[in-house]
């Protein structure tokens, strides 16, 4: 199962990745938040140094981008493939109001047709290039029931991975993901599926997997079969068998090589940003300790002073990292009130120490973190 850190506004900044992955790693693909495509073919300073191949040296770095016209997404596909990057990421998911109405983001979605029109331009111009195209979509924009007309459209291209997070525009973060429509957006797909939504400790990782991740990946080059995660009905001897015969009529496998019905990848978002070493868990790894957190957020607080300008970014920042890193500690309700209410930086840290010396990093599943 491959495991992928969401791409998040403000905060998967390069900084933090570096920081990320060199204090705890677990995660194959880091996504950038996305950057904003603008029609005279330009992007920001800010995200040119999110691409920089300096700036993603060591990790696995996928790009995400924002555009509503396939000659912007175009040209950026181009100038990142150029660069050296091996997948370019569509966001149809933003929220923001900003962004959806431009009909950007999750915006897009309110005019499938427009929707397929735009890909079916995008797919004929990159020819075989296309297949480093990801896409990041919700299930719809005002209903869930969109995402039947949606699934259709994403069948017809030749996708790289379709990451779903099943949430409609108007709930942004809050609520339960739709698992019923995820579930058979997972069937209808035609390409690799990636599960984002409310993946916050191991439990809920394996939970995941428990229901979707049972999945094997055939190379279809030398017919070798690589099992991640077999149950107990398909033990590893049958393989060769299920190879040879039976493959087809057991699991419908895509044009991808994948099962169609189960999931190739979970993509963590909040949750990891609260106990960054989910993933670390995830492949095996330990859960932080008080100590290795509080390195990390000392390094956090360094690299935000020693890059951002203004002591009050730095400030902010970090009252933001708080707010989903403090979910990863026991009984830190009046704590953090003090964290995120403190007027200067001094304060901060004191308010800081309080948390860390009378709160421990909790054993069991976290809280669910909403958004800052
Ligand atoms: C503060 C914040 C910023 C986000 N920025 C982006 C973004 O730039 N691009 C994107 O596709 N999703 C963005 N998201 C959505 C996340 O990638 C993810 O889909 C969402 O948080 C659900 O996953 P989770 O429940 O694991 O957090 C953002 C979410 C939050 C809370």
């Amino acid at each position: 199962m491959n495991i992928y850190y969401a791409p998040m506004e403000g905060i998967t900044t390069y900084l933090y990745r570096q920081l990320h992955n060199e204090y705890f790693g677990g995660v194959d693909k880091y996504f950038t938040p996305f950057i904003s495509v603008f029609p005279d073919h330009y992007i920001k300073k800010r995200d040119e140094r999110e691409i920089d191949p300096a700036n993603n040296l060591g990790m696995k770095t996928v790009p995400q981008v924002l555009a509503n016209s396939s000659k912007e997404l175009i040209w950026i596909f181009k100038k990142l493939t150029a660069m050296g990057y091996d997948e370019v990421n569509l966001n149809l998911g933003c929220p923001s109001g900003t962004v959806t109405a431009k009909g950007r983001g999750s915006g897009f979605l309110k005019d499938p047709a427009e929707l397929d029109r735009f890909f079916e331009e995008v797919f004929d111009s990159l020819g075989d290039d296309a297949k480093m195209l990801s896409v990041k979509t919700r299930i719809g924009y005002l209903d869930a029931s969109e995402m039947e007309h949606l699934s259709e459209i994403y069948a017809k291209y030749p996708i790289k991975e379709l990451t779903i997070h099943p949430r409609i525009r108007k709930q942004f973060y809050k609520g339960v993901p739709d698992m019923a429509v995820f579930e058979k957006a997972l069937v209808a797909s035609s390409c690799p599926v990636c599960y984002n939504g409310n993946v916050f400790t191991l439990e809920d990782y394996k939970d995941i997997c428990r229901r979707y991740g049972d999945h094997i990946d055939i190379n279809t080059n030398d017919n070798h079969f690589d099992v991640n995660l077999l149950n107990s009905n398909n033990k590893k001897d049958n393989l060769n068998d299920l190879k040879s015969n039976d493959i087809d009529g057991i699991y419908h496998i895509n044009k991808s090589g994948c099962v169609d019905n189960k999931i190739s990848s979970v993509m963590l978002g909040r949750g990891i940003v609260a106990d960054p070493s989910l993933g670390r868990q995830i492949k095996g790894g330990a859960k932080m300790d008080k100590a290795e957190f509080r390195e990390f957020r000392r390094a956090l607080e360094n690299m935000y002073k020693e890059h951002l300008k203004d002591s009050h970014n730095v400030h902010n920042k970090m009252k933001e990292m708080w707010f989903y890193m403090s979910q990863s500690f026991e009984g830190t309700d009046k704590y953090i009130k003090n964290i995120l209410k403190s007027k200067s930086f001094s304060e901060y840290q004191a308010a800081v120490n309080t948390l860390e010396g009378n709160c421990e990093i909790k054993s069991g599943p976290n809280a669910t973190p909403v958004s800052f």
